[in-house]
């Protein structure tokens, strides 16, 4: 049921600025101040959105102020799973941004152009952005919010990160008093589903990134997801928030799970870790320069007593380490239509607080806008002191385990556990986790197991365990 009969809307203007507030006429012939939002994107994350605009019932009295005035798609004729009045329907999206008929746009596109250009186009015209779009605030947020701030309009981003969780307005707000000293979590669904379904079920990759994709999980192209650059994306914005510093992409170490298969699933379980694609960023430990973070993202070994350890499926998990407050764990479903919605939802709706209370040309809310922030440095990966797991295969032979032990030893690696787990074609597999190491030290000895020199050594599979 719609707010508002669009077709029959009389809009108006209370002599205010057109972006502040504009006056329709409800069904019931009432006079409701309301804001016109332009959707760019009507797939999962703009249908989800449009649904609950479109039946503000029970739900926070605000949604019943804003109207979806325009709808930006690539195709007119696609189905869809919520009608709209054909008329809002457009290709033009250059249309929307520049419409003085809208009041707010939200960009639900995906990808980096053209949604860099259109959030640009939208502030440059004095209109609110809202976003779920991590790839490009992750890569242009210092431009984006640069313009917003000489604009004077917000630009929200709740949804980019942890889909429906709170988790940029509690980073924001109720955190930040803290210091923070590590946010590490699991922000990507599509691979959280994909490894619990992997290693409660023993599914077969492919066929449960298929699933992923149907339920509306996978990015456009889910090589983001499975690659890890998703999770990348979004521990920069986060990091970027959190430290008050700005994380340059390409300086983030980034592995995803395409390489974990069933074997290390496995031998996790039995050890008493489970698998997850975490992303992780901290301050340097004992390190004087405070600008110093290590930022990263791969696939760990967590052990089962962890919280992180038990979130499944398309949930995910950010869990905080601050100071006072100690640990905090934020947890919820991490995409799909409603969770996503959800937040781009209640980004609206504090936009919406904002408008009506705000008067036009103070300054932005320190709370819903971003400072301009230094570069910091990112801990090369050799430097990170972290455990390890690692899965050898060599000739099964009297002495094996002592040449391992002895080569790791040579560089500094001290062993926690080494078990020869199986024996196949006269090939031992042997399973070494090591204590804390430096993993420069780690690569090292790695790199001389392997070389051949003295043994036939492979090493499949290499993990950090948390
Ligand atoms: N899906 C999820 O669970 C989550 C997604 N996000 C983010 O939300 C954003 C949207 O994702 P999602 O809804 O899944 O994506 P979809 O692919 O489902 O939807 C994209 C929408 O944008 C339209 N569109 C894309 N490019 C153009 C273009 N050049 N011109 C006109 N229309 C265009 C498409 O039109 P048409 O329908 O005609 O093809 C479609 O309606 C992305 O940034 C994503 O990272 C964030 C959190 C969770
Ligand atoms: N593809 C992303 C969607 C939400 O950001 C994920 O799987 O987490
Ligand atoms: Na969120």
């Amino acid at each position: 049921m719609a707010a508002f009969d669009v077709a029959k809307l009389e809009v108006g203007n209370d002599g205010q600025s057109p972006r502040r507030r504009s006056v329709f006429i409800g069904h019931a012939g009432e006079r409701v101040v309301a804001l016109r939002v332009g959707l760019l994107g009507l797939g999962t994350v703009g249908s989800g959105t449009a649904a609950i605009l479109l039946d503000p019932s029970q739900r926070h009295p605000l949604v019943r102020e804003l109207v979806i005035a325009r709808a930006g798609v690539r195709s007119l004729e696609k189905q869809r799973s919520i009608s709209l009045p054909a008329e809002l329907l457009t290709t033009d999206l250059d249309a929307i941004v520049s419409d003085p008929n809208v009041d707010i746009v939200v960009e639900v596109l995906g990808g980096l152009e053209p949604a860099r250009s259109l959030i640009l186009k939208a502030i440059a015209h004095g209109k609110h952005v809202v976003t779920a779009n991590k790839a490009a605030i992750a890569r242009y947020g210092d431009e984006i919010f640069a313009a917003a701030r000489a604009a004077g309009v917000y630009v929200a981003i709740e949804a980019a990160v942890g889909g429906g969780i709170p988790t940029i307005q509690p980073l924001k707000h109720a955190l930040s008093v803290n210091r923070i000293r590590r946010v590490l979590g699991i922000v990507n669904g599509t691979t959280n589903y994909i490894l619990t379904r992997m290693a409660t079920e023993g599914a077969d990759f492919a066929e449960v990134l298929a699933d992923a994709q149907r339920l509306g999980y996978a990015e456009a192209d889910p090589t983001a997801d499975v690659d890890g650059l998703d999770a990348a994306d979004k521990i920069a914005i986060l990091a970027a928030i959190a430290f008050s510093d700005r994380v340059k992409l390409d300086d983030i170490h980034c592995e995803g799970i395409r390489q974990i298969g069933a074997t290390d699933i496995g031998y996790a379980e039995r050890l008493g870790f489970a698998i997850k694609l975490l992303a992780i960023a901290q301050r340097e430990a004992g390190n004087t320069n405070d600008d110093a973070l290590q930022v990263r993202v791969h696939p760990t070994l967590v052990p089962r007593e962890h919280p992180l350890a038990s979130i499944n499926g398309v949930n995910n998990a950010i869990f905080i380490e601050g100071d006072p407050i100690g640990e905090v764990m934020l947890f919820g479903p991490g995409a799909g239509a409603g969770p996503t919605a959800s937040a781009v939802v209640a980004d609206l709706v504090s936009l919406v607080a904002l408008m009506k209370t705000q008067p036009q040309g103070t300054d932005l809310h320190g709370l819903m806008s971003y400072m301009r922030q230094a570069d910091c440095r990112i801990v090369p990966i050799t430097e990170l002191v972290t455990r390890f797991y690692a899965r050898i295969d060599c000739i099964d032979r009297p002495g094996v385990i002592g040449y391992l032990g002895t080569t790791f030893g040579k560089h500094d690696v001290s062993l926690e556990s080494i078990v020869q787990t199986d024996r196949r074609e006269g090939l031992a597999e042997i399973v070494v986790v090591t204590h804390d190491v430096r993993e420069g030290n780690f690569r090292d000895a790695l790199a001389e197991l392997a070389s051949g020199a003295i043994e036939q050594i492979a090493i499949p599979s290499v993990l950090r365990v948390l």
